[in-house]
């Protein structure tokens, strides 16, 4: 039997014994829990990775802009942040489409960090933003931010009000969002999960709290975006390389157990990526993830890697790229240093500059960033009304 229906047999099954109080882990095993678990399962916080994750971006370093421009990774993460710019602003523009002109619009972000994107809702005009993250140091510094960005929105010329903001630390995978919100009915237009998603994958239960809080909230004809690592592409490094890990000089994905195929949930590996991340993650099986969506309303609409995207978006957001410093010189300005270590880093940049087309300057990335840009997929979901 295909690994999907045996899923939904297994969720089928499962569900007659909710009541008895399945076990978390024991369910993790069969690969599926119920979807009405008792909520005694869903506070059971110790169960999984959610505290080392949380102390690990807990203690993360806020690093100073001085600091950031000297990462040997500066334009990568300029280059996903260029990815999310571009995602969030394609959303939100759908959004208005669909309403009348000034309508308000309302926003969760699912993993919201120290608030790296408030100020791509700041630039999309939205009205209220809902931030919720595991971290609790990180919603604090997300706030500080919000106010920061508050009291320098009342300073500008023209001044137009930031959106308003409510802030939820909680683990996303076992809590119930909507309980904690200021306005239970709410009506979300986008919902907005940033390199965070893939947590919930370690195991059915979690990722079914996390899909019911992406879709609780949202109205029909409002969207779920995200961005999370990609598992075939993933695997298919994995097997080039013996199984067990990869790496470059900037990251590293190693795994805790080479069974193959990997379980559709729990399928953990560490990733570690120079000076940001270094903590467990989970493979998000992609088919797993639209069927599990569909239950929530959630209908996949689009689904595309980072370098794809790039490659049809570059040119409408070319300015975008440039103001973002979202692509390395090559060769670079006079005196300015490449981030790369050896020559063979922009080995891709100097074959295109010998070809025909190729420019006398170029903006690219060395070749162990784009390895680990090309690691990562979009996708965005469309929330539908209930079938009667
Ligand atoms: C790589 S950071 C991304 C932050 C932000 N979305 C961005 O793009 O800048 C991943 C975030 O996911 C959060 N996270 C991980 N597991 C979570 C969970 N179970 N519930 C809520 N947030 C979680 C982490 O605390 C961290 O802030």
């Amino acid at each position: 039997m295909n690994k999907l229906r045996k899923l939904a047999k297994m969720d089928d099954e499962l569900k007659g014994e909710a009541s008895s109080g399945v076990d978390a882990t024991e369910a993790n095993e069969l690969g599926s829990t119920p979807s009405d678990l008792s909520t005694k399962v869903r506070e059971r916080e110790d169960i999984g990775h959610g505290t080392v994750v949380a102390a690990h971006y807990n203690t993360l370093e806020e690093k100073g802009l001085e600091e950031r421009n000297k990462s040997r990774i500066l334009y990568l993460r300029n280059f996903n942040n260029w990815v999310k710019s571009m995602l969030i602003a394609e959303y939100l523009e759908k959004v208005k489409q669909s309403k009348t002109h000034g309508a308000a619009i309302k926003v969760l972000d699912i993993g919201c960090g120290k608030g790296g994107d408030l100020f791509k809702w700041k630039r999309g005009s939205i009205t209220h933003l809902i931030c919720a993250d595991l971290a609790e140091t990180s919603v604090e510094q997300c706030k500080n931010r919000y106010n920061d960005l508050r009291s320098r929105s009342e300073r500008e010329r023209g001044y137009a009000p930031l959106f308003s903001a409510e802030f939820i630390a909680a683990d996303c995978t076992k809590v119930r969002l909507r309980e904690h919100y200021k306005d239970p009915s709410i009506a979300l237009d986008l919902v907005s999960c940033q390199f965070a998603f893939h947590y919930c994958f370690e195991s059915y239960l979690q990722a079914e709290c996390m899909l019911r809080n992406a879709s609780e909230c949202l109205r029909p004809g409002g969207f779920f975006i995200g961005t999370i690592p990609d598992a075939n592409e993933i695997m298919s490094r994995l097997q080039k390389n013996g199984g067990k890990e990869f790496e470059n000089d900037i990251y590293k994905i190693e795994f805790y157990d080479e069974t193959v195929p990997p379980h559709l949930f729990g399928a953990k590996y560490n990733f570690h990526l120079e000076g940001v991340v270094d903590c467990p993650e989970f493979l998000v099986h992609f088919p797993t993830l639209v069927k599990l969506a569909e239950k929530f309303d959630l209908q996949l609409v689009f689904k595309e890697r980072f370098q794809d995207y790039f490659a049809r978006q570059k040119e409408e957001g070319r300015s975008l790229l440039g103001k973002m410093q979202a692509l390395e010189t090559y060769p670079p300005f006079l005196k300015v240093p490449l981030l790369g270590r050896d020559p063979e880093d922009y080995e891709h940049v100097q074959q295109y500059l010998q070809t025909p087309a190729g420019h006398r300057k170029v903006g690219t990335l060395s070749k162990p960033e784009w390895e680990a840009a090309s690691l990562y997929v979009i996708f965005a979901f469309e929330k539908k009304a209930k079938q009667k």
